[in-house]
């Protein structure tokens, strides 16, 4: 199969890190995407690059991203290197701001994007629960949640209202409708 990337996008607490780590450990084809981010080091959730904001506007300046954003008070980029891990033929998850879908959408036309859905009351309980951020960043982070798609993002719903292993095998599903690769 040629290589392609593949988009996890939905509000804060729905899963998505949980989501990616399952469908990893379950389909070795598929590797995650090591993002760079202006937080603080060893916060967990998910394996990334901690920097500083100046060296971050240092690298997006030089090119080093081929998607950057902005959301809760941080900066997020995505490698450039992607670009020749998916010529190789690699299969690449990667944790996505919804606001950046039109454009990622340009630079990956084949993207495909996966819209991890919940309530807002399984919302809550699953930031709470997971406790990387205060009480005040949780209650931004839920208003940030019923944000509309931007107009013209391509997406697929996936719910994670259910267990972890319900939404991962729905996501092979959608992913590989013919035959999981090896
Ligand atoms: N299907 C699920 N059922 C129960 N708990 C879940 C499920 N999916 C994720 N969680 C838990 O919810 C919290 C938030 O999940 P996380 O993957 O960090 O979400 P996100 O990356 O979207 O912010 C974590 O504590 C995680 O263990
Ligand atoms: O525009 P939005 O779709 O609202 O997304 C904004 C940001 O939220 C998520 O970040 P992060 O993984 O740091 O936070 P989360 O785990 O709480 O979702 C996502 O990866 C984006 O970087």
């Amino acid at each position: 199969m040629s290589g392609r990337l593949i988009g996890i996008v939905g509000p804060s607490g729905v899963g998505k890190d949980s989501v990616m780590h399952g469908l990893v450990e379950a389909v070795p084809a598929l590797k995650l995407v090591k993002r760079t981010i202006t937080r603080a080091p060893g916060l967990g959730g998910e394996d990334y690059e901690a920097v500083l904001e100046e060296e971050f506007d240092m690298r997006a300046g030089a090119g080093e991203f081929c998607l950057y954003w902005e959301a809760h008070g941080l900066y997020y980029g995505v490698p450039d290197t992607v670009r020749t891990r998916i010529a190789r033929g690699e299969q690449l998850l990667v944790n996505l701001s919804r606001a950046v879908l039109p454009r990622a959408q340009e630079v990956f036309p084949e993207l495909l994007t996966l819209n991890i859905t919940a309530t807002p009351e399984t919302l809550a309980t699953r930031l709470a629960g997971r406790g990387r951020e205060s009480e005040a960043e949780i209650v931004k982070r839920l208003e940030r949640a019923s944000r509309p798609l931007p107009e013209g993002a391509k997406v697929t719903d996936l719910s994670n209202d259910g267990s972890l292993e319900e939404t991962v095998a729905n996501a092979i599903e959608i992913l590989f409708p013919q035959k999981v690769p090896l």
